[in-house]
């Protein structure tokens, strides 16, 4: 029997809400300008697991009353064939964001292929202009599951100035990102990952807890400081997250479940920052 105390925090709700108002805001640029909000999204080779998500994100889209143009490449595309694919995409005015989807193959300079996304288009957070432009608390497009956890964080009200929160995970959108949002709003933040000496130590100062290493049921409720916000953003095969939930619940004050937590908002955020660089976009034209 579990003697939970914890609070969830519905991700699939806030996400919901949080979609609605990005298809008002999609259906009126339709309206106004006759033009419909676009995503183009990005897939090299079949993984199972990305096509699933690609998918989810196309599904969402729809709903939303985006576009979605969808470029699938195989496995073999080189570095110098994706770069061109997406200059194309950056180039085409009737596209206004581009995602493409992590992980690419281990052959393929990921890095590059992002770099090659206009930032006005950057609805997936993932330049170095949009990663800097958040460091630097300047605004732009933030990394959509960093973004997604700070809208949660915000929406159940937890304060962040002054808590001390850990970030397990450093992956360039995710873990790093998500510590550099919650020091721009003034939390104390450490970072751990694999070399850390004593993860549990540090994990146990945590007020406010950010899952994101990719290793299922890894955070154990031993660890959990009574009372914490526990937000994990683990997504592992089978929609097992990084936290060991029913001993984390027990601990914590509010915690997210997988799924139904930070997953949703993920995509809730692309769908609204890729209505925002429509609108901008179209502004300026
Ligand atoms: N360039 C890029 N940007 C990403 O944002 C990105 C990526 N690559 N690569 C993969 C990860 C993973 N990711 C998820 C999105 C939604 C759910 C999600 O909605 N999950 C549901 C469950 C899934 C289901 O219902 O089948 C949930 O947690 O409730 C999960 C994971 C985005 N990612």
């Amino acid at each position: 029997m579990s003697t939970s105390t914890a609070r969830l925090m519905d991700g699939t709700a806030l996400a919901r809400r949080t979609v609605e108002e990005t298809a008002a805001r999609a259906a009126e640029i339709t309206r106004r300008t006759g033009v419909t909000p676009c995503l183009a999204t990005v897939l090299v080779g079949a993984d199972p697991a990305s096509v699933t998500y690609v998918k989810m994100k196309q599904n969402r889209c729809a709903k939303a009353g985006i576009r979605s143009k969808h470029v699938e490449l195989p496995a073999e595309t080189t570095t110098e064939e994706l770069v061109a694919a997406i200059t194309a995409l950056s180039a085409d005015p009737d596209v206004h964001g581009i995602l493409l989807q992590h992980p690419v193959g281990p052959h393929i300079d990921e890095r590059a292929a992002f770099e090659a996304i206009a930032p006005e288009k950057d609805v997936d957070g993932v330049t170095m202009a949009s990663f800097a432009a958040m460091g630097f608390g300047l605004p732009g497009f933030v990394s959509c599951t960093p973004g997604g956890i700070m809208r949660l964080l915000d929406a159940y009200d937890v304060e962040l100035s002054g808590k001390r929160a850990v970030v397990v995970g450093r992956s360039a959108i995710l873990g790093k990102p998500a510590g550099l949002l919650l020091l721009g709003r003034d939390a104390t933040v450490t970072y751990c990952h694999s070399r850390t000496v004593d993860l549990s130590a540090a994990v146990r100062e945590a007020d406010i807890l950010v899952a994101a290493v990719g290793k299922p049921q890894f955070i154990k409720g031993e660890d959990i400081k009574p009372g914490a916000v526990v937000i994990d953003a683990g997504y592992n095969p089978g929609n097992v997250g990084d936290v060991d939930f029913d001993s984390a619940a027990e601990r914590a004050s509010l915690i997210t479940p997988v799924p139904g937590g930070v997953g949703p908002m993920t995509i809730a955020v692309l769908l609204a920052q890729t209505v925002d660089a429509a609108e901008r976009q179209l502004a300026a034209r």
